[in-house]
């Protein structure tokens, strides 16, 4: 799904508007689709709904659906969250309420708050920028608190910015958010889309033709847009036509990181498999992964023929996980980034060292992906935390294009973003996957996908959405407490079954 900015909303309303659309029909519809959404989940007769109302637009729709609901017989109450409406277009939505609607002030809204059957938050929209005013938590959390109600946001819960996604301070919390036109960044973006809950997009009077006609670079992914770029099996295909996958990954200790990650590349479809290891791991990973081949090499020497001919081999190179820190494991992420021809995966400690010399990443003739975590994504770039959590589309994006990299930039609705601008938001999976080896999986599902010939972008995205799918079957088998990566493994055959239309 197409996600736009406020700012191509914008535009598309001033199209809309240059077209014989009137921004009063545009709030009319926007309010007429709250109001619907509640009428579609209750029988709104003498129900307790508190719409809460800012002092623009957003506000405006909230009058509109007050109007609406109350005429079919709900009993609303307007608390002015920010005193009396600012827009010429709210001002007229306030004034055609008429009577039989309660309006009060937010300081005296506690008791209506607490007895409410629904909350609308109508208090901002797309023009939020920064923290919700401090005099707003107390009511805010006071709604949070009446579980009893159905919470509903207007375009954006009230606290989240737009285009980042980012939530600065207190948030209201939704169990649906009704936007119009497109999806916008807070609705799959985190944190802001943790608190929209389930977020529907409405036509509010936009022609479709200017939607289409708008460029857009973003888009969110779930398993169906996906499905279209996983071609036949070849019925004449052989080992060879599925692509030839070197992992350099795993050191004593860390042997599981290097299962998990070749469990999960045989199980997305590679033909072969070969795993970089030192000798003493041999005996451990040669009966977790029978159906690999194996390249020994001595960590005590540099990267030796055996490995740089495994290199070059290569369809896609898959580098890191469980590889440690040391000196060798350096040289072997140098070896890979100097004579890699296939897409080369960067995971973990690859990024770990990685991370005082990025410009390196440069320095392939071959497309790369690195799959950094929020940690190792500010260890890369510099980054604060706090930085990263105020605009990780942002964060995800600059990298991409500083150092021509695709970047998945991992957590909760993963950014994919490339070089070339283009971005995907993912929205499968569930907390459920956050556990040590979840990335190991991750990492081994896209060398696979690359090391296939799918196209490094495409592979990288849809890579993540198969590992959400996948995490979201075993939350379904086996709780979000009990499950493990490795069960995310014995998930992905689900996962292609889907993929492949059975
Ligand atoms: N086509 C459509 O999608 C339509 C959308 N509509 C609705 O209009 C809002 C956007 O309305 P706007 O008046 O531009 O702004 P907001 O209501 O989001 O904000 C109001 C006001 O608040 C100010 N503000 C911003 N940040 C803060 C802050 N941290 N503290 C205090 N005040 C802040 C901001 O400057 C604004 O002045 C959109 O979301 C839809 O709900 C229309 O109905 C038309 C069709
Ligand atoms: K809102």
């Amino acid at each position: 799904m197409r996600v736009l900015t406020a700012a191509e909303i914008r535009g598309l309303e001033s199209c809309a508007v240059e077209s014989g659309v009137s921004m009063e029909t545009l709030m009319e519809n926007a309010g007429a689709e709250v109001a619907a959404a509640v009428t579609e989940k209750m029988d709104v007769t003498g129900k307790k709904t508190v719409i809460l109302c800012g002092k623009g637009n957003n506000g405006g729709d909230g009058f509109v659906a007050a109007r609406l609901l109350a005429a079919e017989g709900a009993k609303v109450t307007v608390v002015l969250m920010q005193g009396a409406p600012a827009s010429d277009l709210a001002k007229q939505a306030y004034d055609k309420m008429g009577r039989g609607i309660e309006i009060i002030m937010y300081r005296t809204a506690g008791g209506a708050v607490d007895a409410a059957d629904v909350i609308i938050d109508a208090v901002f929209g797309f023009s939020f920028h920064g923290r919700l005013p401090s005099v707003m938590e107390p009511l805010l959390a006071r709604a949070a608190e009446n579980k009893k109600a159905f919470h509903i946001s207007v375009d954006i819960p009230s606290g989240a910015v737009c285009d980042t996604g980012a939530v600065e301070g207190a948030c209201f919390k939704a169990d649906l958010t009704v936007t119009f036109t497109a999806m916008k960044p807070a609705g799959v973006v985190y944190p802001a889309a943790g608190f929209g809950g389930m977020t529907v997009v409405r036509q509010v009077g936009i022609k479709e033709e200017h939607l289409e006609m708008l460029p857009c670079d973003t888009e969110s992914v779930l398993l169906g847009n996906i499905c279209p770029l996983f071609p036949k099996r070849d019925p004449e295909g052989h080992k060879g036509t599925y692509g030839r996958l070197l992992m350099i990954c795993g050191s004593v200790g860390m042997a599981g990181a290097c299962i998990m990650a070749a469990r999960a590349a045989l199980r997305s479809g590679v033909g072969l498999l070969n795993i970089a290891i030192p000798h003493a791991l041999y005996p451990i990973l040669a009966p977790a992964v029978p159906e690999a081949i194996f390249t020994l090499y001595d960590p005590t020497e540099a990267p030796g023929e055996a490995v740089l001919d495994a290199i070059d081999k290569a369809s896609a190179c898959l580098v890191g996980c469980g590889l440690g820190t040391a000196p060798y494991a350096a040289k072997l992420v140098d070896a890979v980034l100097e004579n890699a021809h296939g897409t080369v995966v960067l995971d973990a400690d690859a990024l770990n060292i990685l991370a005082k010399t990025p410009e390196k990443l440069l320095v392939p003739q071959a497309p790369v992906i690195i799959t950094p975590h929020p940690g190792e994504m500010c260890r890369l770039n510099g980054r604060t935390m706090a930085e990263l959590r105020a605009d990780r589309l942002q964060t995800a994006r600059v990298f991409a294009q500083t150092y021509r990299v695709i970047t998945v930039l991992k957590g909760a609705g993963t950014i994919i973003a490339a070089p070339s601008g283009e971005t995907r938001v993912n929205t499968t999976g569930n907390p459920g996957m956050a556990k040590g080896g979840s990335g190991d999986v991750l990492a081994g599902i896209t060398g696979a996908l690359c090391a296939q010939n799918m196209q490094p972008f495409e592979a990288a995205y849809s890579a993540v959405c198969i590992h959400g799918a996948a995490g979201d079957l075993c939350a379904e088998a086996l709780s979000q407490h009990g499950m493990l990566p490795t069960d995310l493994i014995e998930k992905l055959p689900q996962v292609f079954l889907q993929i492949e239309g059975k």
